[in-house]
């Protein structure tokens, strides 16, 4: 088997020894193997010590190997990393089927191991069967969903074992007034108080309350996030709180601990603090200051130590003249106010941060996603309501419906920009057929998006005009991000 020989200086037989002859497999695959030769875009044979004995041209320049006879005798894996022939060999099981990553190309290939009279193993072959992957498509584009949920998956799990998604070099921007605020983040990290973040829907609250537990002396102890306005008013103090075992009828036997007793010791982010009901406020008020909580159902305290970082994209003050929001809870959260701008009022971050988001949207997908000088100006001509959230599903949206090679120009951002009011132009053009789930979500994305210029970001009366309840639209907000 291990013939050494250039290719083409013998004839495919040779590929088995005289003493190999006869068994009933070699018999099929010397039958097969012209067939499948013609029929693939490449082959290549193996030994029992999964050693290149022979690769056919084809194969040899889609690998891009160059003169096939210098990879003849060598470990195959270490001329095609990913090969997966050391197995077949080892298990004499054939794989029928398998995609094969090289060089960032999808191989789909078909291993058959080879044996001996004796049915001793004595080699493996391989054949690519597609290159340019047409008839496969359907199970290609799986794999390489898979493998983008895979990297984002991976991604997610390395931010949670840092205990945050974010730290300060997520909130993207080097305008002036990003830079402040990144200022004040910085403060708050290091003062151990109650911090309030003012900003509109998308702005990068979250990102930014995260950053700050992340640089602060709790990182290394949990970071809790509850979106008020999410959570239906009657759940909201068993969600802040906690129940006590059998606090009420159905109610679980066991303990079930509340968000600030699963962010003792670190931080509690009450996002929406606004939209909170005035009872809770006063529960919410008395926690901060006695630093202790009563579970529901229990009639025993429990001190909590959590750091409150508190956001709103709602006017406080005018909530507390209508008294709607009380001034003592007010005063409690507000010790360090950062007000986060509105994308429109910072234009000239729109560079770094398409930079930014392309390069988070594109990872784990075999696009690199590029943005002209002109398609940022583009960006520029509109107010951005949804913010920075709505700038990303605009940019994803546009390398979705845009050319191959993801460069986005002006035309390409024209297209999938909303028009205040109006529908978006890329509806017009004949669009490219994508599997169902993803335009029914796209779609839903622009509905909110749209909902949200009408509403000019105000997102209980957007909620209305989409016909569904707040906390659905958060839920579906929240998704966006
Ligand atoms: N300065 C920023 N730099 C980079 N990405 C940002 C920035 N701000 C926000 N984002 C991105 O925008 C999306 C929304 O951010 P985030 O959830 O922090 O906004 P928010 O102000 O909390 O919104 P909401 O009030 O609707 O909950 C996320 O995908 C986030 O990564």
């Amino acid at each position: 088997m291990n013939d050494t020989r250039p290719v083409g200086a013998r004839h495919m037989t040779e590929l088995f020894t005289d003493e190999n002859k006869s068994g009933l497999t070699r018999d099929l695959i010397e039958a097969l193997f012209p067939m499948f030769e013609e029929a693939s875009a490449g082959a290549i044979a193996v030994d029992r010590e999964a050693r290149i004995t022979w690769i056919n041209s084809s194969y040899s320049h889609l690998l891009g190997l160059g003169d096939p006879s210098r990879v003849i005798g060598k470990p195959v894996r270490q001329v095609i990393p990913q090969t997966r022939m050391p197995e077949v060999v080892e298990t004499g099981k054939p794989l029928l089927l398998d995609i094969m990553e090289h060089n960032q190309q999808q191989l789909v290939v078909t291993r058959l191991p080879f044996f001996d009279d004796e049915g001793q193993i004595v080699g493996a072959v391989a054949f690519v069967l597609y290159d340019d992957l047409q008839p496969l498509t359907p199970l290609v584009s799986k794999y390489r969903r898979l493998h983008q949920d895979l990297a984002a998956a991976r991604k997610a799990l390395a931010k949670k074992a840092r205990g945050t998604r974010y730290s300060l070099g997520d909130f993207v921007g080097a305008s002036p007034a990003a830079l402040e605020v990144k200022r004040r983040a910085r403060l708050a990290a290091g003062r151990d108080m109650p911090v309030l973040l003012l900003g509109e829907t998308g702005t990068g609250k979250e990102v930014l309350a995260q950053a700050i537990h992340a640089i602060s002396p709790r990182a290394d102890k949990p970071f809790v996030g509850v979106n008020v306005a999410a959570i239906p008013d009657n759940l909201l103090e068993a969600e802040f709180f906690g129940v006590a075992p059998g606090a009420y009828t159905g109610a679980d036997r066991r303990n079930r601990e509340g968000k600030f007793q699963l962010a003792n010791g670190g931080t509690l982010f009450l996002d929406e603090v606004g939209d909170m009901p005035l009872p809770l406020q006063a529960k919410l008020l008395r926690a901060l200051q006695e630093g202790e909580i009563e579970p529901l159902g229990s009639n025993k305290v429990v001190p909590v130590n959590v750091r409150v970082i508190a956001a709103t994209s709602r006017n406080l003050e005018l909530m507390m003249a209508d008294g709607v929001f009380r001034s003592d809870l007010y005063y409690r959260l507000n010790v360090l106010e950062i007000p986060i701008p509105p994308l429109r009022d910072r234009l000239a971050d729109l560079g770094v941060l398409c930079e930014a988001l392309l390069e988070d949207v594109c990872e784990g997908l075999e696009l690199r996603g590029e943005i002209t000088d002109a398609g940022v100006s583009a960006l520029g001509s509109y107010d951005w309501p949804g913010n920075i959230r709505e700038l990303r599903n605009v940019l994803e949206r546009a390398l979705t419906m845009g050319e191959e090679g993801g460069l986005l120009d002006a035309d390409a951002i024209f297209k999938v920009l909303p028009r205040n009011g109006g529908r978006p132009a890329s509806s017009l053009m004949p669009q490219p057929v994508r599997p169902l789930a993803q335009t029914l979500a796209e779609a839903e994305s622009q509905a909110i998006e749209e909902a949200l210029v009408v509403s000019r970001g105000n997102r209980t009366r957007a909620a209305k005009l989409l016909g569904i309840s707040r906390s659905v639209l958060y839920e579906k907000l929240a998704r966006m991000s």
